[in-house]
């Protein structure tokens, strides 16, 4: 008997942990661009999801921006059906007159293309194959544009993507593993130029910056680094939820007998941030922690409607000095037009300027 090879050992195991206990029984859609990683994704998925009873389909997605994608997709979508995806789908996007650089623009559609083709097909969950490796360049690309903690925390191995779970199985697996997964498994990868292409501050993280930290480092840096993701991503989550119980609507006991809801022992009670007929409490603000007042703030002008790409770290720090840095000043303005002033102990929005 041939041994497994321990590259392929890791994918499986870590494409089992991950499809363990889906719920509902539509398939899983592997996001495959042919690449080492969702390769060796790909092969690791069509090996354990029947093994858990479930369906795997997979979705290649033809950007059109170089000569030869067409064939690439064409092949990606064959060797899927061949290894018993179904679906095995090759999707053409067109990535002209998107917003932002080409490469946001082609990530924008590739997403869109996924996302539909996980709707049409009642897939519980679509797969792309991020690897620990990916991991430590975004945190080190995030630490480097002063992201903050949301940055630092890295890409989470499961997310929601307009309604569909995103997940990320090889989150663990290093880009080693999946290149000698690959050829353990006889799949001969595609090498996508862009990944070497140094006109990308990532491609020039990958060839140059993680190298030289592991040279001088030792290879544990990149454990470290996701680890490190880790630990942030654990703090963020506990402060994304006490700022969002902080701007909770108020309870409605406090409002209709607010000492009944303090336990009738005269107790204070929690201030309420949202106060009643809109705007929210400059008291109450100012009472909490400042990394959960900073969140409640970008929660609330995002509720407002400023966009999310638009809004800043600058316009939260405006938000905030409207609290505690109080010197009569004007309107704050948001993305979107819109403006918030501080009046009479709370900040009230308006809507976007005419
Ligand atoms: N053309 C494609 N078709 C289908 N899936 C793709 C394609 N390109 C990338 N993916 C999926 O996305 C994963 C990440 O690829 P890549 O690092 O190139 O994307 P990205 O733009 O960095 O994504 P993200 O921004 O989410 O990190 C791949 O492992 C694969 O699962």
């Amino acid at each position: 008997m041939v041994a497994l090879a321990p590259s392929v050992a890791a994918a499986r195991l870590a494409v089992r942990r991950a499809l363990t206990g889906l719920a509902g029984d539509g398939p899983v859609l592997v996001a495959c661009s042919g690449g080492a990683d969702s390769l060796a994704l790909a092969a690791a998925t069509a090996f354990v999801a029947p093994r858990l009873g479930r369906r795997a389909g997979l979705v290649t997605v033809d950007h059109a921006l170089q000569a030869g994608s067409d064939q690439r997709a064409a092949a990606v979508a064959a060797w899927a059906a061949s290894a018993g995806f179904t679906p095995a789908e090759a999707v053409r996007v067109d990535v002209a007159g998107r917003p932002g650089g080409p490469e946001a623009a082609a990530r924008q559609a590739r997403y869109q293309a996924l996302v539909e083709a996980a709707r049409r097909h009642g897939a519980v969950a679509l797969l792309t194959g991020h690897t620990r490796d990916d991991q430590a360049e975004t945190v080190l690309l995030a630490l480097a544009r002063g992201a903050g903690p949301r940055g630092l925390a890295g890409m989470p191995p499961r997310r929601d993507l307009s309604g569909v779970p995103l997940l990320r199985p090889l989150l663990d697996v290093t880009r080693e593993q999946t290149r000698k997964a690959c050829a353990a498994l006889g799949l001969s990868p595609w090498e996508d130029p862009h990944n070497t292409d140094p006109s990308y501050a990532r491609s020039r993280v990958r060839a140059d910056v993680l190298p030289a930290l592991v040279r001088a480092l030792g290879p544990a840096v990149l454990d470290n680094l996701a680890r490190t993701a880790r630990l942030v991503a654990a703090d963020t989550a506990a402060l994304d939820a006490l700022a969002a119980a902080a701007l909770a609507p108020p309870d409605p006991a406090v409002l209709a007998d607010p000492a009944a809801a303090a336990g009738g022992a005269g107790g204070p009670t929690p201030a309420e941030v949202r106060v009643p007929g809109g705007g929210l409490s400059v008291e109450a603000l100012a009472g909490l922690a400042p990394a959960v007042r900073t969140r409640v703030l970008h929660a609330w002008a995002r509720e407002l409607g400023a966009a999310p790409a638009a809004l800043s770290h600058r316009h939260v720090a405006a938000l905030d000095a409207l609290v505690t840095d109080w010197r009569g000043q004007g309107a704050t303005h948001l993305p979107g037009g819109i403006r918030v002033v501080r009046r009479a102990g709370r900040l009230n929005a308006a809507g976007p300027i005419a």
